[in-house]
């Protein structure tokens, strides 16, 4: 069969089964929604998707309140949309699954790899949109989870953590393994860019006043506020997995 034996340079493409995944998985906060998930990629996706990125890299752009692409002084990192082939269908499958098995594919938009190097970084932002030129029906509402998943790292890396400024750091040291324990109390939770680990979070959550298990209005959650600290050495490649709160037109998945 392809799948044990391919190498991460080629591709599989035939009869490749899905790898059993070999995460585990730690609530970080329960509201904010926010879990932090160990091992989210296996060591061949890793060298997998470095090897479909790169040479693809375009400095990335973020969308204005008109929905508009533009490249922006607070988003200087590199990034590629993935094209889906069986590894990255994979790990679409496995981003779905971990939400609990209901939402259908048409919900993920395409994979985006992120490249930092030397002093790039993404200031701080959330990934949910405040316009609603950026949460048309057709690219399915707002952005109703966010991973972030650390593809690579270099062994010389310093700085590349995402952080996120409002919320508490944890007490428990046992975190620190993941967490910058080092950062001020004031500076929020700065997570380590680790390789192959990634943190999940809901964007979502029910408006004020709304009624119902779930099913009214939702509003972005400011508390998901994020940033890419700037790498200080090395080089970070990161992947975003984005699942809207509904489908996106074909046009805007990738398969
Ligand atoms: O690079 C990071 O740590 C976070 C990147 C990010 O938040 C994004 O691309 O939306
Ligand atoms: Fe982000």
């Amino acid at each position: 069969s392809a799948s044990a034996s391919s190498s991460p340079s080629s591709p599989p493409t035939q009869n490749y089964t899905c790898p059993s995944h070999l995460y585990t998985i730690q609530i970080f906060s329960s509201d904010p929604l926010i879990i932090y998930i160990p091992q989210f990629l296996t060591p061949s996706e890793a060298s997998h998707l470095e090897s479909i990125s790169t040479g693809h890299f375009q400095s990335s752009e973020i969308a204005d309140q008109t929905g508009a692409q533009h490249h922006a002084s607070t988003r200087t990192s590199r990034s590629t949309s993935l094209l889906s082939d069986p590894v990255v269908s994979c790990i679409e499958e496995r981003a779905l699954a971990f939400q609990g098995y209901d939402i259908p594919r048409s919900r993920l938009e395409p994979l985006q790899a992120v490249q930092y190097s030397l002093s790039e970084e993404y200031r701080p932002h959330t990934d949910w949109f405040t316009s609603a030129a950026q949460t048309r029906p057709e690219v399915g509402g707002n952005r109703a989870t966010s991973f972030f998943v650390y593809v690579s790292a270099s062994a010389d890396i310093v700085g590349g953590g995402t952080q996120f400024p409002l919320l508490e750091a944890p007490r428990d040291e046992k975190w620190c393994g993941v967490v910058n324990c080092d950062a001020g109390w004031d500076e929020g939770v700065t997570f380590r860019p680790i390789a192959r680990n990634a943190v999940f979070w809901r964007n979502m959550v029910d408006a004020p006043g709304a009624k119902g298990k779930g099913k009214g209005e939702k509003v972005g959650d400011r508390r998901t506020l994020h940033a890419g600290l700037p790498v200080q050495r090395g080089r970070k490649l990161g992947m975003n997995i984005w699942t809207r709160e509904g489908a996106l037109d074909g046009v805007y998945r990738s398969a």
